[in-house]
């Protein structure tokens, strides 16, 4: 299929002077001679919900990957292109990984809490980090479930293990393991898709909340959510970034044929 190559960063950049958070320019990534990437360029805004879409096998994973360099993970991967975190290349030979993950956290679709109690899966991070001191991490603690919009369900069962919870109790604990460490950016990867509408709606109207203080980049199946919860979304299409624009002109008036066929459900 012929792909419109025109620069979708520009239809994004709006007349703001704020920089973006994250800029990334001519984005190619290979698993072994398959290219998934084929060179896109989008950059993201400070408290904003970008949502991703796009039919399977569009890339979406794999480019949300890139943007904390979760595919360093995965034999045979070759990565191509520009990807700075607030000015800095991420991809630079000195990046300390492990804070840039701190920087730019992760959700994952199943939800994956550690086998330990509430509290030791939202200290984790602090504890890597060497925070001992308890009043300190009580706090965090609290704070971050408190974001998770989870603190009251959960406050008198902290020492109970993680893994009793419901499936939408997990994907907020874990949530809130990444939030305990203060990152700027969150990813998640389609990370409603494997529970209940309810569960579900409480995670959308959290992230609602969450950005006023974080940025965060949603990859996501279901576009009733993309266009309830998301301020832009990216349409992606075997490899290449088809349109990025404001949600309500994405899915309004969208000004490629690709993602109306998208989004009318003509396809994918
Ligand atoms: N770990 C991997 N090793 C090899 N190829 C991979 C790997 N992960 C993804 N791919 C390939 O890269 C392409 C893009 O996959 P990706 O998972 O990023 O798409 P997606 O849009 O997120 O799909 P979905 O919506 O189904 O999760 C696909 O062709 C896929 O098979």
């Amino acid at each position: 299929m012929a792909m419109a190559m025109t620069k979708p960063t520009e239809q994004a950049a709006g007349t703001t002077t704020q920089p973006p958070i994250i800029d990334t320019e001519d984005v190619h990534l290979f698993y072994g001679s398959n290219e998934a990437l084929k060179g896109i360029s989008m950059s993201f805004k400070e408290n904003e919900i970008t949502a991703l879409i796009g039919p399977s096998g569009c890339g979406k994973s794999t480019y949300l990957r890139t943007l904390n360099r979760m595919n360093d993970l995965i034999p045979n991967v070759t990565i191509k292109g520009k990807v700075d975190l607030k000015g800095q290349d991420i991809y630079a030979s000195n990046m300390d990984t492990v804070r840039l993950r701190k920087e730019v956290g992760m959700v994952f679709q199943q939800p994956n809490p550690f086998p330990f109690s509430i509290y030791d899966n939202v200290t984790y991070g602090l504890r890597i980090a060497g925070v001992k001191d308890r009043g300190r991490l009580d706090e965090a603690v609290e704070t971050a479930l408190r974001q998770a919009a989870i603190w009251d369900e959960l406050k008198d069962k902290l020492h109970q293990s993680a893994m009793a919870l419901s499936g939408g109790q997990q994907q907020r604990v874990c949530i809130a393991r990444v939030l305990a460490v203060k990152p700027d950016v969150i990813l998640l990867d389609e990370p409603t898709s494997a529970l209940d509408p309810i569960s579900s709606s409480q995670i959308e109207n959290m992230l609602v909340e969450l950005k006023k203080n974080y940025t965060i980049i949603l990859v996501t199946h279901n576009m009733a959510q993309a266009s309830r919860i998301s301020d832009r979304t990216a349409f992606f299409l075997q490899g290449h970034l088809i349109e990025y624009n404001d949600t309500k002109t994405i899915f309004l008036n969208p000004q490629k044929k690709e993602t109306e066929d998208y989004i009318s459900g003509r396809f994918g």
